[in-house]
């Protein structure tokens, strides 16, 4: 059987994990704390992400990088975009040479504005055919549960993204392939901040109409930041884009959409982070895609707004009468 290292024992490297032993791979996860591991090897559960689901017996766990990654001919990376380069730092002297590497990151780092397929080339050295990204509507507790979902697979080789499409398709997990790796980054990436600007509107009161004005607008402020970057426009419009856009801002198991609704009830970034120890990548990112696009010279309001009352720099109500007040103009401009 092939073996996958899979670096991240939290909610989505767990439940990807379940993805790839339902695919019939041998998988072994990396945990930051040993703890984790043991539990996952002894009661096969992962009691801090994803209690009471019993995970498949071909996936074990362990804390030592290079047990981890001996033997692996797929690595994926699970850890929160704005640790990765540190953490890949450490386990990159041990990844077996010319695999390819999958990232299940959703966010752009702070100061670098790298994505993490950057990131992934210029700490490991790989070339753009050995790295990958996964994304798509895939919220762990529904994939864990195994309900029925669909994903991109990116990498700007079309075979190296075939060959994880094969070994990533699950009863549960139809995969799709793409080459527009910039596309799926910058939609999962920017979904995150979309969904808080949602959760902030819910947490106000507001209802339907509020939320999908916001949602269509964050997918045409995401377009033009991925066009600009060099995405192809359609990748917006799939999985990566709208699909993941729909199923975050609407879900309940969201954090950040969850995130956003604490915000809205007036919580401010300090309290919600410390009532939870689940990473939302949208506040880190909200602030980082602002600066991308500035950059690049693409307008992001929505992510100006988000990144503003994420800092504490403005209220929400603020930002609800400044976007309100803000010039109109043709809605494809
Ligand atoms: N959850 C989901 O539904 C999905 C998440 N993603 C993306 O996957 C990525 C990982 O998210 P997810 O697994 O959900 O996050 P979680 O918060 O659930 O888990 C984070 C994991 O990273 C570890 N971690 C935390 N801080 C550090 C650190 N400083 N160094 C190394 N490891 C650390 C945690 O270890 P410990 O337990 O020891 O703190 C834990 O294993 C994110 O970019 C997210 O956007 C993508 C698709 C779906
Ligand atoms: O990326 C996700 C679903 O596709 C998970 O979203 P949250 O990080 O907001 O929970």
């Amino acid at each position: 059987m092939s073996k996958v290292a899979v670096f991240g024992a939290g909610s989505w490297g767990t439940a990807f994990s379940v993805i790839l032993a339902d695919a019939g791979n041998d998988v072994t996860m990396w945990a930051r704390r040993e703890e984790v591991a043991a539990a996952i090897n002894d009661t096969h559960e992962n009691p801090d992400y994803h209690p009471g689901t019993e995970l498949p017996h071909n996936i074990s766990a362990t804390h030592d990088i290079e047990k981890a990654a001996y033997g692996a001919d797929l690595v994926v990376l699970a850890a929160p975009s704005q640790t990765l380069r540190k953490n890949l730092t450490d386990w990159a002297p041990f990844l077996p040479k010319d695999v390819p590497l999958v990232s299940l990151m959703k966010g752009v780092e702070l100061g670098t504005l790298e994505r993490m397929s950057e990131v992934i080339a210029h700490v490991t050295g790989a070339g753009p055919d050995r790295i990958a990204v996964v994304s798509g509507p895939n919220l762990s507790k529904e994939i864990i549960r195994r309900e029925p979902a669909a994903g991109v697979v990116a990498c700007a080789d079309e075979d190296v993204a075939k060959t994880i499409q094969a070994r990533v398709h699950s009863p549960a997990f139809r995969p799709y392939t793409s080459t527009d790796v910039v596309g799926c980054e910058i939609g999962g990436a920017y979904k995150n901040v979309v969904a808080i600007s949602t959760g902030m509107a819910a947490g106000m009161g507001f209802g339907d109409n509020t939320q999908a004005s916001l949602i269509t607008r964050g997918l045409a402020e995401t377009a033009r930041l991925a066009v600009q970057l060099g995405a192809n426009p359609m990748t917006l419009m799939g999985l990566a884009g709208l699909g993941d856009l729909a199923a975050t801002c609407s879900s309940p198991l969201s954090r950040n959409r969850t995130f956003g609704e604490k915000l809205g009830q007036g919580m401010t970034t300090a309290d919600i982070l410390a009532s939870s120890h689940q990473v939302a990548e949208g506040a880190k990112s909200s602030h980082s895609l602002r600066e991308l696009a500035a950059k690049v010279g693409v307008d992001v309001p929505l992510a100006q707004y988000v990144d503003d009352v994420v800092s504490g720099a403005k209220t929400v109500g603020e930002i609800l009468d400044e976007m309100l007040e803000r010039p109109t103009k043709a809605e494809t401009e």
